[in-house]
This record gives C-alpha cells, sequence and structure tokens, in this order.
C-alpha cells in the first residue's frame, strides 16, 4: 500500500470505531481480515495511525475545528508527527486510494489556530470530564502529565533473577539496543523501532527461555514495594495473568508459599504457562469455584498485594481508545470493586503483616480516596509514609513521586517514564 492508501484506510476504520463504538483493536482487526492483501507492514503502519489518533483526538480535532475522522487524522499528522501542509498534500492527493485533497477549511484551521490557546483538557488530550481528576493528581504539570500519557511507550521488560542476571539479558538483547531501566533494579528498556513498531520480543530465544517478563517498570516498583522475601506467606488476590506473582516468585527464590488468585477464572488461566516457562516452584494457583477459595488463609499472610481492577488511566500509552471509552458510571463501579477486594485481602493479613495496594490508575479516586476509605474502617492498619515506601522501591530522588493525597507512591510518563501507578503499603498492627 501506498503511505496516502494506509491514510486512506486509517480514516476508514477511525470511521468505524465511531460509528459503532467498538475498541480499536476489533475494528483493525475486521479491516485486515477483509483486506487480505495488506502485508504486516501495512497493517502496523495503520495501527500506528489509529492508535496515534486516538492518543490526540481532542487535540486533533480542535486544531481542525472539525470532529470527522478525517479532521483527527490530519490534526494527529500535523502535532504529533510534524507534518506540514506542503507534506500533506503530497499524500493528500485525490488520486487512486489517496485521500481528497486538503479543503479551503481545512488549510484556514492549520493556519489560523494555535493549540496554546485551546483549554487545558484540551491541550492535554484528556476527556473533559476527567480534567478536574488531573489538576488534583498533578497541579501545575496536569498538562505535561496528559501530554505524557498521550506519547508511544517502549517496551519494559522485568530480568526473570530465577533464570538470568540483568547484564545476561542486557547483552542477549544488545541488537535491539535494550539498556537498563533507570528505576527498578530488574527493569531493562527497549526502545520502538525507527517506524515507531514495538519490537518482536515474545519471538526472542531467551523469552522462550523464560529469562523475562514483559512488565512495565512501575509495575515492578510495585513488586519492590512490596519487598516479598524467601520464606514468606504471600496472598496475589487479583493474580490475573500473574505479571505481579512471577515477579515475587523470583524476588522469594522460589522459598515460601505464593498463594494466587482472581475472579475471573479466564484471566487466570494463562498463568500456568508462565509459572512454568519461568521456572517458578513456589506458586499455589486457587482457580475461583463459585466464589473465592481464601478462606484458609485468614489472618496468616505476611504480605498481601491487591492489584486492583480500576480505570486504567494510566495506560492510556498503550491503550489509547480507553480514555474516550470511559465514562464516569465505570470509575464509580471501579471504586466499589476496589473497596471490595480491600476488604477481602485485608481478611487474609496477619498481625504485624502488609497488604500493598496497587492501581494502573492517576485518578485519585482510584487511588488516595481509596486508601483513605479503606483505613477509615480499620483501625488496625496504617499507611506507610513517603521515604518509607521509597526506600522499597530504591528511589533516591522521591519527593515528586509521592501522591496528591499522601497515601502513597504515583509514578506517571512524565515523572518516573513509566506508566501510571499507584502504590500504597498498608502495615496491619
Ligand atoms: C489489574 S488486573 C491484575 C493484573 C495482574 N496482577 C498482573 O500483574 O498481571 C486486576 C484483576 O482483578 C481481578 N478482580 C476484579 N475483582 C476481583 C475480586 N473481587 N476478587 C479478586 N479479583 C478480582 C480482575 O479479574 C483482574 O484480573
Amino acid at each position: 500500500m501506498t503511505p496516502s492508501a494506509r491514510l486512506s484506510a486509517a480514516i476508514e476504520v477511525l470511521a468505524d470505531i465511531e460509528a459503532r463504538r467498538r475498541p480499536a483493536a476489533d475494528a483493525l482487526k475486521d479491516w485486515g481480515l477483509s483486506h487480505r492483501f495488506a502485508g504486516s507492514g501495512d497493517r502496523a503502519a495503520l495501527a500506528g495511525l489509529v492508535y496515534d489518533t486516538l492518543r490526540r483526538r481532542a487535540s486533533a480535532r480542535w486544531l481542525m475545528d472539525s470532529e470527522t475522522p478525517r479532521a483527527s487524522l490530519i490534526g494527529m499528522l500535523v502535532l504529533q508527527r510534524g507534518e506540514t501542509v506542503e507534506t500533506l498534500d503530497t499524500l493528500f492527493t485525490g488520486e487512486r486510494f489517496a485521500p481528497e485533497p486538503l479543503t479551503a477549511g481545512e488549510r484556514k484551521a492549520l493556519a489560523g489556530r494555535k493549540l496554546e490557546q485551546a483549554a487545558p483538557d484540551i491541550q492535554a488530550d484528556v476527556p473533559n470530564w476527567l480534567w478536574s481528576s488531573f489538576e488534583a493528581a498533578f497541579g501545575e504539570d496536569a498538562i505535561a502529565e496528559g501530554r505524557a500519557l498521550a506519547e508511544r511507550a517502549p517496551v519494559d521488560l522485568r530480568v526473570n533473577t530465577l533464570k538470568a542476571s540483568r547484564d545476561k539479558l542486557l547483552a542477549e538483547l544488545e541488537p535491539l539496543h535494550a539498556s537498563a531501566t533507570p528505576l527498578s533494579r530488574w527493569g531493562v528498556r527497549v526502545p520502538l523501532g525507527p517506524d515507531g513498531r514495538s519490537p518482536a520480543i515474545q519471538a526472542e530465544e531467551s523469552f522462550q527461555k523464560g529469562w523475562f517478563e514483559i512488565q512495565d517498570e512501575g509495575s515492578q516498583l510495585a513488586g519492590l514495594v512490596a519487598a516479598a522475601k524467601p520464606g514468606e506467606q504471600v496472598l496475589d488476590l487479583c493474580a490475573g495473568g500473574g505479571g505481579k506473582t512471577l515477579e515475587f516468585a523470583a524476588a522469594m527464590e522460589n522459598k515460601g508459599q505464593i498463594f494466587a488468585t482472581d475472579s475471573d477464572k479466564r484471566r487466570l488461566a494463562p498463568i500456568h504457562d508462565r509459572l512454568t516457562r519461568a521456572g517458578v516452584r513456589n506458586v499455589q494457583v486457587r482457580t475461583p469455584r463459585g466464589g473465592l477459595a481464601i478462606d484458609d488463609l485468614d489472618g496468616r499472610m505476611d504480605l498481601v498485594l491487591v492489584d486492583a481492577p480500576c480505570s486504567g488511566s494510566g495506560t492510556w500509552r498503550r491503550n489509547p481508545d480507553t480514555k474516550w471509552r470511559m465514562r464516569p458510571s465505570s470509575l464509580a463501579d471501579r471504586q466499589k470493586d476496589q473497596a471490595a477486594v480491600l476488604r477481602a485481602g485485608a481478611r487474609a493479613v496477619k498481625p504485624g503483616g502488609r497488604l500493598v495496594f496497587v492501581t494502573c490508575s492517576v485518578l485519585p479516586e482510584e487511588n488516595d480516596a481509596s486508601v483513605k476509605a479503606f483505613l477509615a474502617d480499620h483501625a488496625d492498619f496504617t499507611a506507610a509514609p513517603l521515604p518509607e515506601l521509597a526506600k522499597g522501591a530504591g528511589l533516591s530522588a522521591f519527593a515528586r513521586f509521592g501522591s496528591s493525597g499522601g497515601t502513597g507512591l504515583q509514578l506517571s510518563p512524565h515523572r518516573s517514564s513509566t506508566d501510571g501507578f499507584f502504590i500504597a503499603l498498608l502495615h496491619r498492627k
């Protein structure tokens, strides 16, 4: 496909996403099925155009003074990719498979409008109804935070210390220009290719051998704060596919016991293969049968991890369409879920034990507010202060990582070059 034909395809897919209110991945998959001639390079380029447009949807629409998929795409090409009217004219030619030439109205918008004149939520590409939450979380950095969440994310890996060292992995992945991440001692970062594509990291032999997992550095820091130790009894209550279970098992050197469960057994299912590949031997998977099977763990755990269901607002770099699909009612639902999982997790913590609450969100409603509501009902728990959290995570200059409500660490693309993560450490008296 020519570059122009890819732009036409992107407009088609964006229109489908809007008209049918469907996830971008589904619309792209359908497009691929009905255009089997398109090669993998075309598909990747198309996905890049569609996701980048979703990343910049609000600012691109504002720049073009229009909400059509075509306007959103043109706005993104200017804002995100630095295209000019001259370069756009070579692509929007109206010839075979190319989009129609720029209209007079489009030219006028591009010549006259400057993004700095737009409202802050638009400059930041954050949904308007969430803007006050962003300001509460980040104050004067709110625009910079929104912008950083609209960038593409690198691929972060966590070395599996049961099988390899970070140096060994770095040497193995040298051809991919891998480097050590700055914050997590287990982290390795692989940059995106020059075309913006993610490297095919799971095709690496070292992945097949279980030397590493794909895990954002912010998520790794949650594991470092939790500091699971060899010999401990640990419950991973919302284990999902087991990202943090695997991290704990490595930190525990396969000694002690981890119980991994999740209310959704389909999400839990991949954990079995991942444990095998990683060489983990100290995990007991508790598949739910009509309810969580953890009553026997009450008051016995040294550490309980509640990696709570949340809006995912901290992962907008990786899932840009979720920011526009999110609704106030779903935020309220997630807050209720967070209260429920915290309650359930707290029961399993032994006196003197610790409860780690994590979300991949940047919204104070799901973070500080959830912790404060929990503490108000659980007088036997206290939140660790910022210096203690930072020490656990190995962060030296930590003041800027404190959450606005003071109950945890708030990581973000702008602050820590990670996804947005909130981490609180609660001690049981
Ligand atoms: C953020 S994801 C977990 C990701 C996982 N810990 C990892 O590191 O790969 C949140 C998980 O919480 C689970 N969940 C939601 N409500 C729950 C509940 N009441 N009890 C246990 N798990 C729950 C969801 O099914 C989902 O898998």
